[in-house]
């Protein structure tokens, strides 16, 4: 590398975007590498002060003391975007790949103007030989995007190599994952050029992470890479929230069906959590990216199968909403109604596509008025996230409180959108005395003692189950049912047969 002097392959990186993925890599890779200089640089002032502060822009579990350890040693955030890029011998790309919200594409296409834009700096500035790593999720075939921008803007004495290194972070378990990754990925050119990269890039990671995880291959296959596993794991949330239909609909509970079917050791436990469907920021977008490559190369069934797993997560949110309003009554004009987490999982601030959005519009469409408790969201991202400019404004009515019991106070029910923890521990005959009667509980993340709820006095419903019918009361259902399909049957054979016998 042109500005490495000492033996080692990597002294000084440079990370562009200091959000969710760029702050908590480069904060661990800035703990267990003492030896690299780590400058983590963003265009938002906003986001590098916060980082330079006590307050950072985002929480995350033991992130916190990670970059109070090394900030201002080896570990640097910075505006200051083209010294910081000059200098570094690796360079990653960690800026954000939304989904296109205009032109081609529209509503699928991952929008890469921001890698784009990195690429365009990174040739206008740099000197010497660089290693550019695509950490961004992207498209499969972006990083020959890359490669062009930056061949095309060459200037003489300067060379690149351009590798693809995705990021499998999960937020709330970020430093976990980062400090012990399942795998680290790293595609590249099979030139000799392009195996130095690969090697140099290795050698940042086995500082901490077994050469055995370490995998190479080539870059197209570690960008498609990302955007399976991500399908992948989606997949199995909308599988088992399928089958949470058929749980409510027939009296099998989805905890037990879950249960049985991970320990199937071909099949295993995780990601099989019925809930009131997934959210974050990346699993909508890069499954609708799959879609679009897929469309895109006229392969019609494959982007037909992975739009399933998109749909099915609609049609769970959707359910969830609905059973609300059916439960109470079918409407909730004017009621009060308490939402329980707004984050989009557990141990995050992060609420980008959060179902808790979503159902929260769907109440507020039905008339409802919320009290909602989150214990990490900010009330001006709630606010943001349902187009509301002030609390309580106009018709609809929305008021964020810091104090669960306050929130429950005076309303009818409680819903719970996200798994915190804290939610299973609290006082629950406390908040059923302060509300109105009869008290309900969704719990949309069956998190929750249901029958200690029920015992309290609440009406409990929740995902992939319908709890307080004995066995008995089904049979009566199932029995009540089956008559209503009978008669429906015979009425339409009678309309369009003229009976049973005209067949
Ligand atoms: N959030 C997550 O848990 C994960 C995200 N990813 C992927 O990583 C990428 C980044 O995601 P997040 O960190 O969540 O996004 P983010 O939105 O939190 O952060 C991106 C940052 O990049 C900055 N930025 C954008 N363009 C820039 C430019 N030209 N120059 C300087 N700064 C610029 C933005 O100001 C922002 O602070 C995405 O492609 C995402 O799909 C991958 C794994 C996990
Ligand atoms: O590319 C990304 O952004 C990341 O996306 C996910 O991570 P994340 O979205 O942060 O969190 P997950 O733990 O995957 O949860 C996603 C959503 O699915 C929900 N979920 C998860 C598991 C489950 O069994 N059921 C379920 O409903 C969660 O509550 C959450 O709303 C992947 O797990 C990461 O590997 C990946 O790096």
């Amino acid at each position: 590398m042109a500005t490495n002097t000492t033996e080692t392959p990597v002294c000084k990186i440079c990370c562009i975007g200091a959000g969710y993925v760029g702050g908590p890599t480069c904060s661990v890779l800035a703990l267990k590498c003492p030896d690299i200089q780590v400058t983590v640089v963003d265009r938002s002032e906003l986001r590098i002060n916060q980082w330079n502060s006590d307050k950072l822009p985002i929480y995350e579990p033991g992130l916190e003391e990670i970059v109070k350890q090394c900030r201002g040693k080896n570990l640097f955030f910075s505006t200051d975007m083209i010294p910081a890029l000059k200098e570094a011998d690796l360079i990653f790309i960690s800026v954000n790949t939304p989904t296109k919200t205009f032109g081609l594409g529209k509503g699928r296409a991952a929008d890469l103007k921001f890698v784009e834009s990195c690429a365009r700096l990174i040739a206008d500035v740099c000197e010497g030989s660089k290693i550019v790593v695509e950490k961004s999720t992207v498209p499969v075939r972006s990083a020959a995007s890359i490669v062009n921008i930056l061949k095309a803007n060459t200037r003489p004495g300067v060379s690149y190599q351009v590798l693809s290194n995705p990021e499998f972070l999960a937020e709330g378990t970020a430093v976990n994952d980062l400090t012990q990754p399942d795998r680290v990925l790293i595609g590249g050119e099979e030139s000799e050029e392009g195996k130095k990269a690969i090697a140099a890039l290795s050698w940042v990671y086995q500082h901490w992470v077994p050469a055995e995880k370490i995998i190479h291959m080539n870059t197209w296959s570690s960008e498609l890479s990302k955007l399976a596993a991500n399908a992948f794991l989606a997949q199995r949330i909308s599988s088992i929230n399928a089958i949470s239909a058929v749980c409510e609909a027939t009296g099998a509970d989805v905890s037990e069906v879950a249960k049985a079917i991970g320990l199937d050791s071909r099949l295993g436990p995780k990601f099989l959590q019925a809930s009131v469907g997934f959210g974050g920021s990346c699993f909508q977008k890069d499954i609708l990216n799959l879609v679009y490559i897929s469309e895109s190369l006229n392969l019609t069934s494959v982007a037909a199968y992975w739009q399933q797993v998109i749909d099915m997560n609609e049609y769970q949110k959707t359910r969830f909403g609905q059973r609300i309003v059916q439960a109470m009554f079918n409407t909730i004009t004017d009621k009060h109604i308490t939402i329980l987490g707004f984050a989009f999982k557990k141990n995050t601030g992060d609420t980008r596509e959060s179902p808790a959005i979503y159902v929260a519009k769907h109440l507020l469409e039905e008339g409802a008025c919320l009290h909602i408790f989150d214990p990490k969201v900010e009330k001006a991202q709630i606010l943001l996230d349902l187009e509301q400019t002030e609390e309580k404004t106009g018709a609809s009515c929305v008021s964020i409180f810091d104090d669960p019991y306050e929130a429950a106070k005076g309303t009818h029910a409680l819903v719970v959108c996200t798994e915190w923890d804290q939610f299973v521990t609290y006082d629950y005959q406390r908040m059923y005395d302060s509300m109105l009667k009869p008290a309900f509980v969704f719990d949309g993340r069956k998190t929750l003692d249901h029958a200690a709820l029920t015992k309290i006095g609440f009406h409990v419903e929740t995902i992939g189950k319908r709890p307080g019918h004995s066995f008995q009361v089904w049979i009566k259902i199932l029995f009540l049912e089956r008559i209503k399909v009978d008669v429906s049957f015979r009425c339409w054979q009678e309309q369009n047969w003229g009976g049973a016998n005209g067949i």
